[in-house]
């Protein structure tokens, strides 16, 4: 049995594959490791080997890492960003620095399509770009959907809102005004950039989309797009599967 963990800021995903046999889960962690591990640990079978893409820093990895060996034995195998991997050139000036869901993705998305867009839809909405000879070629950075609604919430007295349904059209309350004004921006930011990068690399070049939003954002999309909600764990399967 190999687990793969996807750990980001808001969620932790995982997935166990144990031959023919997959089973995928995942939820918010509240950076409670231990109990956004038990479900994942939580198998009759012995593990072989754990493989982890972590961008919830390093004090959250060494518990992580530390959770998994009491329950496994093993030492998970931690991936990070290099400078390159499966034909993939990482542009940072110090690779590392680069979110690893951002560099399995490029990668997965790469060795599928060879060029391709990536729109992650998380806690913070990325956009990465690959080009047809694996260079990436840089990105963006916003806050996603959930946290610029906090953070409106958060920092203005008079504005409250419910949970409800966005759409693009001019708000005529509150909670209109705000889900719709958030969608709006986001959907206006990836298809500002998609256009260009369509104009840039091919009109036909692939944009995958992933991340808790990613339904949501996408909907309003009115450019063509593949929703691949788990592309950041096939991308850290992958390259589990090359190191034997
Ligand atoms: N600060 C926040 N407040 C409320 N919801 C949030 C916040 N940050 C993220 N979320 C929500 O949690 C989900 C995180 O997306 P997901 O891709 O699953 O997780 P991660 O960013 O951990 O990879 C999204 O649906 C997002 O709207
Ligand atoms: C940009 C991110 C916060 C996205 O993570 P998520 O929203 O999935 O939690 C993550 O990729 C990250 O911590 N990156 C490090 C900085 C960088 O990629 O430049
Ligand atoms: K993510």
């Amino acid at each position: 049995m190999k687990l793969f963990i996807d750990v980001g800021n808001t969620a932790l995903k995982w997935r166990r594959r144990g031959g023919d046999n997959i089973e995928q889960g995942g939820g918010t962690h509240r950076r409670d490791w231990e109990t956004a591990l038990r479900e994942p640990l939580a198998s009759s079978q012995p593990f072989e080997s754990v493989w982890i893409a972590s961008v919830a820093g390093a004090e959250a990895d060494a518990r992580i890492g530390a959770l998994i060996s009491e329950a496994t034995g093993l030492a998970a195998e931690f991936y990070y960003s290099v400078r390159n991997d499966f034909g993939v050139h990482n542009c940072y000036p110090e690779a590392r620095r680069l979110g690893v869901d951002r560099w399995v993705a490029l990668i997965e998305c790469h060795r599928r399509h060879g060029a391709g867009i990536v729109v992650d839809c998380g806690s913070a909405l990325t956009i990465d770009a690959v080009d047809e000879n694996g260079a990436f070629l840089g990105g963006y950075i916003v806050p996603g959907l959930g946290m610029l609604r906090t953070a409106l919430l958060r920092d203005t007295a008079d504005v409250h809102v419910g949970p409800g349904q966005a759409g693009l059209g001019l708000g005529q309350s509150t909670g209109e005004c705000v889900h719709n004004g958030l969608l709006r921006m986001s959907v206006a930011f990836v298809t500002d950039v998609v256009v260009e990068l369509r104009e840039r690399l091919s009109d036909t070049c692939p944009v995958l989309v992933t991340g808790g939003d990613a339904r949501e954002l996408s909907a309003s999309f009115p450019f063509d797009f593949d929703l691949q909600p788990d592309l950041v764990l096939d991308g850290l399967e992958r390259v589990a599967a090359r190191q034997k």
